[in-house]
């Protein structure tokens, strides 16, 4: 199943200024359910800003973003934050965990957000499968950065998003805990048949990916 197409995509930052921006120039892509993708290219190139339309974060300037039937790019703001919350799972370099709520209440928080009944036998499997038993207790100032990142890892996955989108996730990480982390996000992917497109700068990890897609000057190489 297709679960993202993007057709002809287009950002210009600053239109019509003089340091106007095209930071991405017609991208067309397409991911099926269940890839685990890279997206690779050097600094500037567009990456985040594909991520950002991808995610519904920003607007396009030009043509269209579809995650599963939606055509996320003509959905008002209040729609596309429903549509986040419902369809995509971000992770970031700093983790963004809540310093107040304890590992397990970070992993559900997304869930309550939405007033949906969590799934404790699911919850339970992906704290599981991210090696995080010991810990559901913890609070996040006193975990690893690894262990933050699988958290946060925890998190996007406990609402079954359509696709999770994470930005240099291991970028705060040494390169033996990156692989660590890398390699539970992958086993998770398989697991629950999970989307899941990572933008690196690094070749290593990128190759540890079922698919890579290069970028340079805001179009696909
Ligand atoms: N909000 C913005 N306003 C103006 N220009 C921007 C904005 N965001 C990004 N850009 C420009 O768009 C281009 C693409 O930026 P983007 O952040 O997508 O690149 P990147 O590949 O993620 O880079 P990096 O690897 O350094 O994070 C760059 O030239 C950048 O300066």
């Amino acid at each position: 199943m297709m679960v993202l197409i993007t057709k002809d995509l287009k950002k210009v930052y600053l239109p019509g200024k003089e340091n106007e921006v095209k930071a991405l120039q017609g991208v067309d892509i397409e991911i099926q359910q269940g890839e685990f993708i890279a997206i690779v290219g050097t600094s500037g190139s567009g990456k985040t800003t594909l991520l950002n339309m991808i995610g519904g974060l920003d607007y396009p300037t030009d043509g269209n973003v579809t995650i599963l039937d939606t055509d996320i790019d003509k959905l008002n703001d209040r729609e596309l934050t429903v549509f986040r919350r419902r369809n995509i799972g971000f992770v970031f370099q700093n983790y963004n965990l809540m310093s107040t709520l304890n590992v397990y209440e970070n992993v559900i928080l997304p869930l309550q957000l939405d007033g949906k009944t969590v799934d404790t036998a699911f919850v339970d499997g992906i704290i599981d499968t991210l090696k995080l038993n010991d810990k559901v207790y913890s609070m996040p100032l006193n975990l690893s950065g690894g262990q933050q990142q699988r958290v946060a890892i925890a998190r996007a996955l406990s609402t079954k998003p359509a696709i999770i989108l994470a930005d240099e996730p291991t970028g705060n990480l040494d390169s033996k805990t990156s692989m660590e982390v890398l390699g539970l996000m992958k086993m998770t992917a398989q697991k629950y048949q999970q989307t899941i497109i990572i933008v690196t700068h690094s070749e290593e990890i990128a190759q540890m990916c079922d698919r890579i897609i290069r970028i340079e000057d805001g179009k696909v190489l």
